[in-house]
């Protein structure tokens, strides 16, 4: 399929940033609000907000995202973020997506960390009203953060679930903060009835994927260091956890040294339930429509698969089983001219 038809497809986006995936236009519009000065050229302005194409690794890749964060302090700021990057994603036909942010890094001017929440969740209304599309926020807590800040975090926003909030995941420095060190706040947030999604795998580490699994947490963002472990993905398999494969971040933090150590082939062959995602569409200077073109590229990936992957997307989005139907029904009919 060439490039216009993969846009054209209907799509289904499990992992995405906010802070990480703000168009340069809405990065300016923000800079504004606080007065802080920019990069004239969009050229310059995005070597600021991209990883650069050599990061060392995921703690590397991580710096860019100190560049965004003053620009996220305000509700108006927030909101327009949340519109922003549902605009991006609904101008590449996605009908569903759950974007993330971390509430702990955006209360530095005042905000509460619901209050941060509820600020996404605006814009991501207002984007829907706007918008042929359905968008849903997850809270991020942090792995480098203490888990009493990240306990603090999902008990203050527990009462939003249901209402634009969707869930939960935890993500950040997984090389020096291993799932096991996380263990009690991901108890919490479960107890409290967070579904979860969870960063694990990034650092050349399975034993984060594997803890995360034996901890019940159904969906998991990357994986990749699965992809020489036959144990580890019948695991998966076995468990039905559902894996948000982020191609492009993964070759730029390392997570994979080549496509040979990227799990899609491993993980697909096995059957396991995989999702296409951008992860941040700006930092990784990608869209859900480039990933699709790579995969095509890459590894000969169909539109069968595209709408395969699309309901295995739809089968872990953190929705009711109504809400579910009729995204399904919407694919099929987007992808019935393909098959
Ligand atoms: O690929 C990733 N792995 C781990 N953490 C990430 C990744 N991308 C972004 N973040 C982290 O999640 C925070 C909330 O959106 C971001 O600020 C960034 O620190
Ligand atoms: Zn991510």
């Amino acid at each position: 399929m060439d490039f216009d038809t993969l846009h054209a497809l209907g799509k289904t986006e499990l992992h995405c940033h906010l802070d990480g995936s703000l168009s340069l236009r809405c990065i300016r519009q923000l800079a504004k609000m606080i007065n802080r000065p920019l990069p004239a050229s969009d050229d310059a302005l995005r070597q600021l907000v991209q990883a650069p194409a050599d990061s060392e690794n995921l703690a590397d890749y991580l710096k860019t995202f100190d560049f965004v964060a003053p620009l996220l302090q305000t509700k108006k700021a927030l909101q327009l973020a949340a519109f922003d990057v549902v605009a991006q994603a609904a101008e590449e036909n996605v009908r569903y997506i759950e974007i993330r942010f971390a509430p702990a890094f955006s209360i530095s001017g005042g905000l509460s960390l619901s209050e941060a929440t509820e600020a996404v969740i605006e814009g991501l209304h207002q984007a829907m009203t706007k918008f042929d599309i359905v968008a849903k926020a997850l809270v991020c807590g942090m792995r480098q953060l203490p888990n009493a800040d990240n306990q603090a975090m999902f008990r203050a926003n527990a009462a939003l679930l249901g209402n634009g909030l969707v869930g939960g995941d935890f993500a950040g420095n997984e090389a020096d903060f291993p799932t096991s060190v996380c263990a009690p706040a991901i108890k919490t947030a479960q107890a409290l009835g967070v579904p979860l999604t969870f960063h694990a795998g990034e650092c050349h580490c399975p034993q984060n994927i594997a803890e995360a699994i034996f901890l019940g947490i159904p969906r998991i963002g990357h994986a990749t260091a699965c992809f020489d472990q036959p144990d580890l993905i019948q695991k998966i398999v076995q468990t039905h956890t559902t894996i948000e494969l982020c191609l492009t971040s993964n070759l730029q933090t390392k997570a994979a040294r080549s496509l040979d150590e990227f799990p899609y082939q491993a993980l697909k062959a096995a059957g396991a339930a995989i999702t296409i995602n951008t992860d941040n569409r700006t930092v990784s200077n990608t869209t859900l429509t480039h990933e699709y073109e790579l995969y095509q590229t890459y590894f000969k990936t169909t539109a069968a698969d595209f709408l395969a992957f699309n309901l295995n997307a739809i089968n872990a989005a953190f929705i009711s089983e109504p809400a579910k139907q009729t995204l399904r029904n919407r694919l099929q009919q987007d992808y019935a001219a393909f098959l």
